[in-house]
């Protein structure tokens, strides 16, 4: 048997495309402070690998608090806002319908819907600032998850998310 040295291993290959890791997506009537940034996924025969956020372009606010959410088929997250949290969440699976609502009375996008469908086929970093209120729909077939890596951690003392009922009719949208 041959000794292992840390120097018999070779220094790591960056991909060598011009891909963007997060390119920004225009919206027709965009939201003050909401941000769509299309996610890149390369792969090899291995599998995938898809950069959900990086310091690398810009300056972040660094993610304290990161976790996963599973949906069921059908199931409906909603209507959610926060009052001083952005929410930052990755989209790269199963097909998902995110819903914004702006109730910010002094927003030029004041009671104006987003509606972004999203998941594999859209694989997005949305970013949602305080007093949006959100919510989600898995519309396809099969569990999907998305990751959100807020801008504040999830106090289980004093949580920073207001709700009401997905089906209230204050919301101008109706998941089905
Ligand atoms: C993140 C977190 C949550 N919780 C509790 C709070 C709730 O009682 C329960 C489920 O929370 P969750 O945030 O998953 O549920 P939703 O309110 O449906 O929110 C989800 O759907 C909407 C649309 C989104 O935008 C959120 O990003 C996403 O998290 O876990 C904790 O106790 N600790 C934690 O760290």
């Amino acid at each position: 048997m041959g000794t292992l040295s840390l120097e018999d291993f070779v220094d790591d290959q960056p991909w060598g495309d011009d891909l963007p890791l997060l390119e920004d997506i225009p919206s027709e009537n965009p939201m003050p402070g909401v941000r769509i940034q299309r996610l890149v996924t390369r792969g090899d025969k291995r599998g995938e690998l898809t950069v959900l956020m990086s310091a690398l372009l810009e300056p972040i606010a660094p993610p304290p608090h990161v976790y996963q959410v599973s949906a069921e088929a059908g199931s409906i997250r909603a209507w959610v806002y926060h009052k001083r949290q952005f929410d930052r969440l990755a989209y790269t699976n199963g097909d998902l319908r995110a819903v914004l609502y702006d109730l910010r009375e002094d927003s030029p996008t004041y009671e104006k819907l987003e509606i972004l469908d999203v998941g594999a086929a859209n694989k997005i970093l949305l970013t949602i600032p305080p007093y949006v209120v959100h919510g989600i729909q898995n519309r396809g077939k099969s569990t999907a998850t998305f990751i959100n890596m807020p801008t504040a951690v999830y106090d289980p003392k004093h949580p920073d998310k207001s709700r009401i009922p997905f089906d209230h009719p204050g919301v101008p949208y109706k998941f089905e």
